[in-house]
């Protein structure tokens, strides 16, 4: 696999990490290992309202020493964009709660138009994939843009980009594209498609009698949503689960924001997903590629965790509490998101000539 081929290109450069960052950083709030196991997994859970007002300032000084860890990517843009110049960075952007705020209704998650022009400028002027848990062709709706690409399914769900390779005969060939030269879609998990049809049907079942529970479909993968059901039903919504599972031996049961996320074992991530893209991009095996990717939840740690692999990039956590991450740096929420990719697309806009924009982010990708 993609990754594995990618373990011999490790550290190189040296990951882009704070300077106070350099080592590998011990969690501080063991007591809020928040998406493991059983927990409900949530950063909301964190603040609790009956807590005295000390708690509070308690907290803030919490999150004030893993900041000192985790140091605000905008905070260091300067110093990240410094160590950029003259190399490629490749932006690989999460959606829940990073893109969009996390709300009770996960249909109506939806990006506001500043973000979307921002994720538009940065796809104009570097290689740009939204990596989600959701389906593929759900966020490919909620972020309805044509110049970036996608992977659905927690990265199983691939829209790769053509790629040439030299073929036997010296001549060059576009492999993931059909006979019409279109993308195809990468998708190592297909052979579960019909089961992971059949759990979702039946979670859906059996678990419509309890109040606010909600299945999602997201192709390669179920979501169990408990955001909206009340804490004494949790332990019953988790046994429901659970059970259905034990039919089930090829899947797994993983714990998001608020979410019981149901999926196949196989070896792929969203870590794989990102080396697949950066494979498919032409952009392994090379010193001055420098991948960044923002993301908030547990399955973004894959492709944080990949990046300190490579040795090379700007893992970034979205996350209003202290929390334990491989990330090197931090953004508050969404709405700082949306600064950061902002001033991203302004400092390559500022730097660059538009002849030379063209020539860094290949005219083929834009027009995707
Ligand atoms: O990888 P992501 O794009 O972050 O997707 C992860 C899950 O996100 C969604 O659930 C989360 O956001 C919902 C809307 O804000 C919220 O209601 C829910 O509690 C969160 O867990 C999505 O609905 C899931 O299917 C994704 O797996």
């Amino acid at each position: 696999m993609f990754s594995k081929i990618w373990m011999k290109f490790n550290g190189q450069m040296g990951l882009q990490t704070p300077p106070c960052n350099k080592h590998k950083v011990q969690p501080i709030l063991k007591a809020n290992n928040d998406t493991d196991e059983k927990d409900i997994g949530d950063q909301e859970q964190l603040v609790n309202p009956r807590s005295p007002p000390h708690s509070k300032i308690s907290s803030d000084e919490t999150y004030e020493a893993w900041m000192v860890e985790h140091p605000s990517a905008l905070g260091s843009f300067d110093g990240m964009m410094k160590a950029a110049k003259g190399k490629k960075l490749v932006i690989f952007l999460d959606y829940d709660g990073t893109l969009s705020p996390i709300v009770n209704d996960p249909d109506s998650a939806f990006m506001s138009d500043e973000m979307r022009a921002a994720v538009h400028e940065v796809g104009k002027y570097f290689p740009t994939a939204i990596i989600s848990g959701r389906s593929i062709d759900k966020v490919k709706k909620f972020v309805q843009l044509s110049n970036v690409y996608y992977a659905g399914s927690h990265g199983m769900d691939i829209m790769a980009p053509p790629r040439p390779v030299k073929a036997n005969d010296g001549k060059h060939h576009n492999v993931n594209t059909d006979k019409k030269g279109n993308e195809v879609l990468f998708q190592p998990a297909k052979k579960f498609l019909p089961a992971i049809q059949k759990i979702f049907t039946e979670l859906e079942k059996e678990t419509r009698k309890i109040p606010g529970a909600r299945v999602e479909d997201n192709k390669f993968c179920v979501s169990v949503h408990f955001r909206q059901v009340e804490e004494q039903d949790f332990k019953i919504l988790e046994e429901k689960v659970k059970l259905i599972l034990e039919n089930y031996p090829e899947f797994r049961l993983s714990w998001g924001r608020k979410v019981m996320e149901v999926k196949p074992v196989i070896e792929w991530d969203k870590g794989d997903a990102l080396e697949y893209f950066l494979e498919t991009l032409g952009l392994n095996n090379t010193s001055d590629v420098l991948p960044m990717y923002i993301g908030d939840d547990k399955t973004d740690e894959d492709a944080f965790k990949v990046i300190r692999r490579i040795g090379q990039g700007y893992p970034i956590v979205v996350s209003s509490i202290p929390k334990e991450t491989e990330a090197s740096y931090s953004l508050h929420d969404p709405s700082e998101v949306l600064t950061f990719l902002l001033r991203l697309a302004r400092w390559r806009k500022s730097s660059l000539s538009s002849r030379s924009v063209s020539q860094i982010w290949h005219t083929d990708h834009a027009t995707l």
